[in-house]
């Protein structure tokens, strides 16, 4: 015999409560955007970074990082994302207007080394656009935790494999 179907809990009835208010919820105005350069800069500055690859390193800061290879083009790219992270948590603003610059730079030197066009990113930005961060999180597989894994751990003294 079928089963009948599953009645919503109190849980998931307050989630889909929410989630209804969430969408109903007037969004905030978007501010107009200020005279001057815009994101296309980006498109730019990618493809100066591409146009250096093979260039002298003497001439071309992005030609001597990019023949460093993947892991020094990484190292730097997270090396800027600590340094904006830090201006960020000192709420300096000026300075994180500047590590910002420094974080896309290289991340556009990141994605040269990929081989990564910024359409591509543009693509799976428009595609999100459709839906929220929250819906977005729930749709992506779980990574597993580590208090997830920490769950898995046998008791202290007991020896059991975990995978
Ligand atoms: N936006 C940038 C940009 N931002 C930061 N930087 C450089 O990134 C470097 C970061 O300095 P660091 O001391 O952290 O790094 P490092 O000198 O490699 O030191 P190490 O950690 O390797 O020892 C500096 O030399 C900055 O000049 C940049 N270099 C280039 N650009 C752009 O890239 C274009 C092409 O530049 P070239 O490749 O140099 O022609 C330029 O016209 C700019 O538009």
């Amino acid at each position: 015999m079928a089963k009948p179907p599953k009645k919503a809990g109190k849980k998931t009835e307050k989630k889909g409560a929410a989630k209804r208010a969430q969408a109903a919820a007037p969004r905030p105005a978007v501010p107009p955007p200020l005279p001057g350069p815009d994101g296309a800069i980006l498109d730019r500055l990618w493809a100066t970074v591409l146009s250096r690859r093979g260039a002298d390193p003497e001439l071309s800061h992005s030609a001597r990082l990019l023949a460093r290879g993947t892991a020094k083009v990484a190292q730097k790219f997270g090396e800027e994302a600590v340094e904006a992270v830090i201006e960020a948590t000192r709420g300096n603003r000026s300075a994180l207007i500047g590590e910002s610059a420094d974080v896309l730079y290289h991340l556009m030197v990141v994605w040269v080394d990929a081989g990564i066009r910024p359409e591509e990113v543009w693509a799976e930005l428009e595609r999100r656009e459709a839906m929220s961060g929250i819906d977005e999180k729930a749709s992506r597989a779980r990574p597993l935790t580590l208090s997830a894994v920490a769950r898995r751990l046998p008791p202290r003294g007991r020896s059991t494999k975990l995978w």
